[in-house]
């Protein structure tokens, strides 16, 4: 069996379930998500030493919530429940919920009644994050009550005998002053190791994908991006020459991209790698099209038509069955793939398939965050400037051309996009920035004065982001002095643009990219 202990996040439909994955993972804890909606026979075949029951947007009491799956107490599973959690545990087990007409949003003052599991060692007051507008009236019988707001008398409550606890506040954020030791006491009463590190999962999906592919054969998207190349390389390690990388050129890149991933790639690691010239159907494909989400499909349909395609030569007899791409949680959720989170944008390579797809997906970072995935290469041994490239969108400029997309508008953005990276990469502002989108407004027209003449041309827009794993992001405070040589440069530079605008919009409410 494996080393290493697995928590299973059940999502309620939590915005933010992720994060409580993610901060049991920083317990050196493995942990996963999963919907509410999964029997519990197929939760308990992937041996869950505890449950962590998420928080989300019903009410337990209201028709449709969802409920605890069925059967899970039974399981005897230690398993902690967060606010929406702590609610539909107390209502599942007998006690009650109740809208008692005050909500606590933010911080709010928690004061610890018994130290008990949870709490011990802590102080018995904190400040603690808060987010309901239901609570629980009457805890279970059994259940001691751990703690209570001045709104709220029942915050947290503990079964220790039958290893259940739950708590109203969200220990997950970093507003919660002691939320973490929260979660890993809960994690040492439930008796989980904490032996996980960044190697485990390397060695694990190594495993996992061995099992997947058997002696089979399997096509990897490589991008040139730290996602597609941390997957490649797991992928290589549990196949070895059974993978071929095939990069794809949509005429989408940036300049100079497609030229620096068959020199750079090949280099380092090795691998079979297949590039091809596809830029004539995905233009020819998005010809006329301006709605996002439609740009989006396409381009995430080309993309397996060139798989396809592909697929057919390197295999004539014998089709390739598994394509590996390099998706990540964040290309999941934002794609509505979580349980009840709605659809931000369909992530080519998620959201964006196309429904006759037949290919099997190998996806072996599908849990993971950007920050994990570059601990993982470095693990893996990829090279610093692999690993800590910044991220490109696989629509690439398709979804920076704000209008049509014709190959004198990438031209344009292509000219501008470069100056902007070479300002910023002089500046030496590469690691502090997570990635700079440069986008063409190309439906709006401006005037400006050029050489004593009028021009009436395009703005473009500078959004830099500084972000930890691309679920928030804040507008980067780039100096003056280099906003303003990358102004003066892009409107000398390229022709038919006549301004440069800053976004200074964080995430939320704006996303990363503007399409
Ligand atoms: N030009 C491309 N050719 C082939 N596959 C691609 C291309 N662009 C994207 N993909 C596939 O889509 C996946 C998702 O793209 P995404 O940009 O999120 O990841 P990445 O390019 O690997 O890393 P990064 O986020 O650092 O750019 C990639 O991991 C890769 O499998
Ligand atoms: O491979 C990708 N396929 C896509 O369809 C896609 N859309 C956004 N991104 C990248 O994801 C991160 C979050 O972007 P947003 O804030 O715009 O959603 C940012 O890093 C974006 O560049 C994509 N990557
Ligand atoms: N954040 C949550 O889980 C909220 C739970 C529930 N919807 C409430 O308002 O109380
Ligand atoms: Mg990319």
């Amino acid at each position: 069996m494996s080393e290493f202990d697995t928590v299973l996040v059940v999502d309620f439909g939590a915005q933010y379930a992720q994060l409580i994955a993610r901060r049991v993972r920083e317990c050196h804890v493995y942990s996963e998500i999963v919907p509410s909606s999964m029997p519990v026979e197929e939760m308990m075949a992937k041996n869950p030493k505890a449950i962590i029951l998420s928080g989300g947007p019903s009410s337990v009491y209201a028709d449709g919530a969802p409920p605890v799956p069925h059967g899970l107490f039974a399981t005897g599973v230690p398993t902690f429940g967060i606010c929406y959690g702590f609610q539909a545990m107390a209502q599942a087990l007998g006690g009650e919920v109740a809208r008692t007409g005050v909500a606590e949003y933010g911080g709010t003052a928690l004061e610890v009644l018994r130290e008990g599991v949870i709490f011990a060692g802590l102080p018995s007051a904190q400040k603690v994050w808060m987010s309901h507008g239901d609570s629980v009236a009457a805890a279970p019988e059994g259940f001691t009550v751990t703690a209570s707001t001045s709104e709220t008398p029942v915050a947290a409550f503990e079964h220790p005998e039958r290893g259940l606890y739950g708590v109203q506040f969200h220990p997950e954020v970093l507003h919660s002053e002691h939320g973490q030791t929260v979660l890993r006491h809960f994690l040492e009463a439930a008796g989980c190791r904490p032996s996980w590190t960044m190697l485990n999962i390397v060695e694990d999906s190594v495993e996992a994908v061995r099992r997947q592919v058997g002696d089979g054969h399997a096509i990897c998207a490589l991008s040139g991006g730290v996602d597609s190349a941390v997957a490649a390389a797991i992928v290589q390690r549990a196949i070895g020459d059974r993978l071929t990388c095939v990069f794809v050129d949509h005429g989408l890149l940036r300049k100079g991209e497609a030229e620096q991933v068959e020199r750079d790639f090949v280099a380092v690691t090795g691998v079979k790698l297949r590039v091809v010239d596809a830029a004539d159907r995905f233009i020819k494909a998005l010809e006329g099209v301006t709605d996002p989400e439609e740009k989006r499909k396409i381009i995430g349909r080309e993309f397996i038509r060139v798989f396809e395609d592909e697929q057919r030569a390197i295999m004539a007899d014998k089709p390739v069955e598994f394509l590996v791409q390099g998706t990540l949680y964040p290309d999941v959720v934002e794609s509505g793939g979580g349980t009840g989170t709605a659809n931000i944008k369909s992530h080519h390579n998620v959201g964006g398939l196309p429904d006759d797809l037949r290919f099997t997906l190998v996806e072996p970072l599908r849990a993971l965050f950007k920050d994990e995935v570059r601990r993982a290469g470095e693990e893996l041994g990829l090279p610093a400037a692999m690993v800590w490239r910044q991220p490109f969108p696989g629509p690439g400029l398709g979804i920076r051309i704000v209008g049509e997309v014709t190959r004198e508008r990438l031209e344009l953005l292509r000219e501008a996009d470069a100056i902007a990276r070479e300002e910023l990469s002089r500046a030496g502002l590469d690691r502090q920035i997570w990635q700079c989108p440069v986008v063409l407004l190309a439906d709006v027209r401006s005037v400006g004065v050029q050489g004593d003449g009028r021009t009436y041309g395009h703005p473009v827009v500078l959004r830099p982001v500084t972000s930890e794993d691309a679920m928030t992001a804040d507008w980067a405070k780039v100096p003056f002095d280099v906003l303003s040589r990358i102004s003066t440069r892009i409107t000398n530079e390229v022709r038919e643009v006549n301004r440069v605008v800053l976004d200074v919009t964080s995430k939320p409410p704006g996303t990363i990219e503007w399409e």
